[in-house]
């Protein structure tokens, strides 16, 4: 059966990853299912960012390779990645600083919608990129500050802002890293909700995120990762309730 009679989404098989002969990622495969969130855990250094850096194209693999549905992917650049519908949180680059919350938010829609040339007119008050983005913004809680520039913003707003973005674009897999780093712990809940409610439009959600609470609320499995390599791959309960997770989060090392 092919990844994509299976529902799957994205494949990485046997992926691994070196710099100047240190092995990072080492022999990765993982499958993700169509519409899943799946989170990835680890102690620091195992290799999350990494990951997720290969699937976005950020970092070329030295062994393995990605499938993206029936599309093998491992030599595609970032932008190719991008256009056939990944998206991931870093991408700052989406953001300008210079402009409002609502007008990032609406470039964003416009972009999903097939605009064109005139992605810089000015806003109008009831076309339908401004109707999506006002609706990203209220789901996304940055209503309050729709009119503010986006280099004002606090931090957590950015990254609420990010999420907007990317919520907006409804991207086929969206990676999310460490969507909640840096913000404040009652700004965290919100930051994880506004993920789910992404989740529950139907998109697929790969997320790297130390809040295993959280992590275990959201996700339909999540994978573990430990120096370089995937450690297990299975549901909340089952990895939460793991010996050797256990040990590594009570801060006992693997
Ligand atoms: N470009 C690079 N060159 C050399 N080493 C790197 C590079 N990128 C990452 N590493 C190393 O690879 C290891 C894994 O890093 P990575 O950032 O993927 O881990 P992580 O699990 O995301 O950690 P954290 O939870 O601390 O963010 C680390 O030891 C890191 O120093």
């Amino acid at each position: 059966m092919s990844v994509a009679e299976a529902g799957e989404i994205l494949e990485t098989e046997d992926l691994s990853w070196s710099v100047g002969g240190i092995h990072i990622i080492r022999g990765v495969s993982l499958r993700v299912t169509q519409g899943e969130f799946l989170s990835v855990i680890g102690p620091n250094g195992a290799g999350k960012t990494s990951l997720i850096n290969l699937v976005s194209g950020v970092v070329r693999p030295t062994a393995g390779a990605i499938r993206f549905g029936r599309t093998d992917i491992t030599r595609r650049g970032p932008a190719d990645r991008a256009k056939a519908g990944i998206a991931r949180t870093f991408q700052t680059s989406s953001v300008f600083l210079e402009r409002t919350v609502l007008e990032n938010v609406r470039l964003a829609a416009q972009a999903r919608l097939g605009g064109s040339g005139s992605l810089f007119r000015r806003p109008r008050r009831n076309d339908r990129a401004t109707e999506l983005a006002r609706d990203a913004l209220e789901r996304s809680a940055l209503q309050g500050v729709a009119y503010k520039q986006a280099g004002e913003l606090t931090h957590a707003d950015k990254r609420k802002l990010e999420l907007a973005i990317l919520a907006v674009q409804r991207p086929k897999l969206l990676l999310l890293d460490e969507p909640t780093s840096g913000a404040a712990a009652e700004e965290v809940d919100v930051l994880i909700d506004i993920a789910r409610g992404i989740h529950r439009e139907g998109n697929t959600v790969v997320m790297v995120e130390h809040h295993i609470e959280l992590v275990a609320s959201i996700s339909d499995r999540i994978a573990v990762m430990h120096n370089g390599g995937l450690l297990m791959v299975d549901s909340p309960d089952v990895v939460l309730s793991d010996p050797t997770v256990q040990k590594a989060y009570l801060g006992e090392g693997l």
